[in-house]
């Protein structure tokens, strides 16, 4: 990676010439060791989940303890500040990357399969380890993903990768499993009308359904994960109370779905009502089992994944290049774009394994075939910077 392409961490920021900011350069008022030892090591998740503010070789340090005898009072109050604002980050977000499915299930021409195949190829050799590869749904509702068996087939031999496919039923769940699936994905609603126009069903009847999908997944010993739509806000029904979504959420944790991955499907979230919808979801399902799912229709989707990560969420969805969108929620733009995030994560001293180089020429290759710009910022700034 080059100096162009490190996001600008805190460390950077005297070169902005701002003399107050000097004081936070990464070697004023360093930490003592003994600082760094206990008190500043944070875990949660039952120490699963390890924290930012740690003494790790980031690019930037966040200690909360300060003993230089130069900081004098104004320092330590500014010096409060990451601690307050930082200190539940997780040190590693593992990303899961839902273009090939949701980014291109949207599309209005068909994309070939071989060009979804070199895609997931491409993001998977930018370090990526978790790829949504596409959907066993009727091909009558979404038939950019009819050809779900071949793209499963030219991804089998890629190793220590994992492809899940959404299911909607039993009978796409057998489609899977015979295709060659290893992880399926499961999808209900916390708003009935969605539910309705994405499922033809009622919430209930997509739970009794998901339930036999995720008895005969168990029986396989498959990871099932589970999805929850439109949790702060529908296309038909407006806001979605965060109690409708915690419902839903609990009844897919409680019948086997490893990890709830909650949907703001048409974007309208703020991080204040991400807020009240997480707090909820949190009472009935532990936060190390919850994935934030964010398009990016208003621009809240990264402060959005902020304040998820603030509350100690370590899993994030989202869609090389900003492609996607569902359609069945009119209005919806793509999710929030991966070079974004990842440009943010990185700028946050937040490990994700994903080569932002890479991944941005999968996004590239995507873009140009689908002929438009991508619809990532950090790619249109750092394109225009090398080029
Ligand atoms: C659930 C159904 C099938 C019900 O659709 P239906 O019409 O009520 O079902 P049906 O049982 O009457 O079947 C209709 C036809 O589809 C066939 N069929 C039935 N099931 C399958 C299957 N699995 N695979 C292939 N074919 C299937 C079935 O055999 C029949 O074929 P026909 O007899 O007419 O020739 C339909 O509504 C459907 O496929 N919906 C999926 C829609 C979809 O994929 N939407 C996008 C998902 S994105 C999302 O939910 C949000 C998310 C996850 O991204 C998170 C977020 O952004 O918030």
């Amino acid at each position: 990676m080059s100096s162009l392409e490190e996001p600008l961490g805190l460390g950077d920021l005297p070169k902005l010439s701002i003399n107050r900011l000097e004081r936070f350069s990464p070697n004023a008022c360093r930490a003592s060791a003994d600082d760094r030892s206990t008190s500043n090591y944070k875990h949660h998740n039952g120490g699963n989940n390890q924290t930012i503010f740690h003494s790790s070789s980031h690019s930037w340090h966040m200690q909360g303890q300060y003993t230089d005898s130069s900081c004098n009072g104004v320092d330590m109050e500014f010096r409060a500040l990451p601690r307050k604002v930082l200190w539940e980050l997780p040190r590693f977000v593992k990303i899961v990357e839902v273009g090939p499915r949701d980014g291109l299930q949207n599309e209005k021409s068909t994309v070939p399969a071989s060009v979804k195949i070199e895609l997931i190829h491409k993001l998977v050799a930018s370090g990526l380890s978790v790829v949504e590869a596409t959907s066993f749904v009727s091909p009558k509702w979404v038939p950019q993903l009819a050809d779900a068996k071949d793209v499963l087939q030219g991804i089998r031999h890629v190793p220590d990768v994992r492809f899940p496919v959404l299911t909607p039923n039993l009978r796409g769940f057998e489609a899977a499993l015979a295709a060659g699936a290893k992880e399926v994905a499961v999808f209900a609603s916390a708003s009935e009308s969605f539910s309705k126009s994405n499922l033809n069903c009622t919430i209930k009847e997509s739970l009794v359904r998901y339930r036999d999908v995720v008895t005969s997944a168990k029986k396989h010993g498959m990871r099932i994960r589970g999805y929850v739509s439109c949790v702060v806000g529908c296309p038909v029904e407006g806001t979605i109370h965060p109690s409708k979504v915690a419902y839903v959420a609990k009844e897919l944790y409680d019948m086997g779905c490893s990890e709830i991955s909650l949907g703001d499907t048409i974007g309208v979230g703020t991080p204040g009502s991400i807020l009240a919808m997480l707090e909820a979801v949190m009472s009935f399902v532990p936060v190390d089992k919850l994935a934030v799912h964010f398009h990016d229709t208003y621009g809240q989707a990264l402060a959005n994944i902020l304040v998820s990560l603030q509350l100690g969420i370590n899993i994030v969805d989202s869609s090389v290049s900003g492609l996607g969108g569902c359609p069945y929620a009119k209005g919806a733009t793509g999710n929030v774009a991966t070079e974004d995030v990842v440009y943010m994560l990185h700028g946050l001293g937040i490990e994700t394994n994903v080569d932002l180089n890479k991944l941005m020429d999968a996004g590239d290759y995507i873009s140009k075939h689908l002929g438009r710009q991508s619809g990532s910022k950090t790619t249109t700034a750092l394109r225009k910077l090398t080029t």
